[in-house]
């Protein structure tokens, strides 16, 4: 374990020969851009990115937008987005990807001018199956169906499906709501689903495709100007082969039909980064893709002792610091375990990186809001006395990263905003405090390299 495998991979990637690229500064020469506001959606492979963007932002040492306790871990989902629903610690941001259901104004007032918006979809029959067993024992449209029957349900979707009841948005055009419109709009409103496309199209710089995650990273990599080490991820999230069904000939245009707004969506974004991929060189991309998973498998090793990891169950993983939640007995998440015995040749901030690699959701936000709390303190007790100001005014000691969100108008904490949705449990200040400091990214580049 030693440093140096950043350069390593940065040249490495100056060599790939991107042919569309080669008017532009090429990445890694060009500084990295920080303000991110990534859009969670839900079973779209977003727990991966927002655990890429939680590493990225404690390697750097940016302030991630982290919701309320009253919140839990998502921004009150599914209620609309709104910076009361912010910590007030975890302000001003660079980066925000909990789970919400987007609100640009709102979100254009939290986030920096040049804030870069990105978000991910999902193949609208693989993720709604994902939602309908993830989702059975809360949905109520789930819930009413005979024996969980995924095809009774889309035989009589109206016999089941309530449109204003709670947790209704994980029955129908999930995307569609998460991405701030109207799920419930019909199909035959041609007019709605075009505006609302635009709409997306003009806000988001990079609209990711779970199908094709890491031709999607490739592209964040070059919108964001990061290195190959930045987008190196675990899969998180994922359920046991035995909690999924295969879909039987002619459900999926069923499901498409009952989802029809993000089924345009997922058509319309999924053509845009075939033409972006296409930009940007196919065989450019597909030699990031090689190094990218090159890459993973060398950081999955050396995290796993020498091979790669084992999924496990949540009950045969010892530490719960790893643990994912579980939705139901009736869904098995999985996740991962770190050998006893990595800490031996490791050092801290190489154990640490292994561990918030694979640390989930819930925990990692947490542990998060601890860190930036902690940050957040010291820099309070720090500045003289006669500048003091309530709490709910974060004021920094270092210069603030941009001047968006001024002191003055900042949100106060939302106290009594209790979230309406299936939550997983609530993020609190509790918990281990696992601090990656700003030179982490050696690290993990130390890990990776050849
Ligand atoms: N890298 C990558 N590529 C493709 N797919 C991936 C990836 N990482 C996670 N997954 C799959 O994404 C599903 C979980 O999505 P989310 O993390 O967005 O779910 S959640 O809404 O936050 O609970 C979940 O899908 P299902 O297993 O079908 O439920 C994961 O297996």
């Amino acid at each position: 374990l030693h440093h140096g495998g950043h350069l390593s991979w940065t040249m490495e990637a100056l060599h790939l020969g991107c042919p569309a690229l080669r008017s532009h500064p090429a990445p890694g020469l060009k500084p990295k851009h920080t303000n991110v506001a990534f859009l969670k959606t839900h079973k779209t492979a977003s727990t991966t990115m927002q655990n890429l963007l939680f590493r990225f932002a404690e390697c750097n040492n940016l302030t991630v937008a982290l919701p309320v306790q009253a919140c839990s871990h998502q921004f009150c989902y599914p209620r609309s987005f709104t910076s009361h629903f912010v910590h007030p610690h975890t302000l001003p941001p660079n980066i925000v990807t909990s789970h919400m259901r987007f609100n640009k104004a709102e979100m254009q007032r939290l986030m920096p001018n040049n804030t870069i918006y990105v978000t991910i979809l999902r193949e609208p029959a693989s993720m709604f199956e994902s939602l309908f067993s993830y989702y059975n024992q809360y949905c109520q449209s789930f819930k009413r169906v005979p024996n969980g029957s995924l095809e009774a349900f889309l035989e009589e979707p109206w016999r089941y499906y309530r449109p204003d009841e709670k947790d209704s948005m994980y029955a129908r055009n999930t995307l569609t709501f998460d991405l701030g419109g109207d799920k419930d709009r019909p199909a035959t409103d041609v007019a709605y689903a075009r505006g609302f496309l635009a709409e997306v199209d003009r806000v988001f710089s990079l609209v990711m495709i779970a199908e094709y995650f890491d031709e999607s990273l490739v592209l964040l990599r070059h919108l964001l100007s990061w290195d190959l080490d930045d987008i190196l991820y675990v899969k998180l999230n994922m359920r046991t082969p035995s909690s999924k069904r295969s879909l039987t000939p002619g459900l999926p245009s069923k499901i498409r039909a009952w989802n029809s707004l993000d089924a345009r969506l997922y058509n319309h974004f999924n053509a845009s980064l075939w033409r972006q991929l296409s930009a940007l060189g196919p065989a450019c991309v597909a030699r990031e893709v090689k190094l990218l998973r090159r890459a993973q498998e060398r950081l999955m090793k050396s995290c796993f002792g020498g091979r790669m990891p084992l999924l496990r169950s949540a009950a045969q993983i010892k530490n719960k610091d790893l643990r994912p939640w579980q939705p139901s007995g009736k869904v098995d998440i999985v996740g991962y375990d770190l050998p006893v015995n990595l800490s031996r040749g490791f050092s801290s901030q190489a154990q640490e990186l292994c561990l918030k690699l694979i640390m989930p959701e819930v925990q990692y936000t947490r542990v998060l809001l601890r860190t930036q709390s902690l940050r957040y303190r010291r820099g309070y007790q720090l500045r003289p006395a006669q500048q003091s100001r309530p709490l709910q005014q974060p004021v920094r000691t270092a210069p603030p990263r941009h001047l968006q969100v001024q002191r003055g108008k900042l949100p106060a904490p939302a106290s009594g905003t209790g979230s309406t949705s299936t939550s997983k449990p609530a993020a609190g200040t509790q918990g281990r405090t696992t601090k990656l400091g700003p030179k982490s990214s050696q690290t993990q580049a130390s890990l990776t390299q050849k």
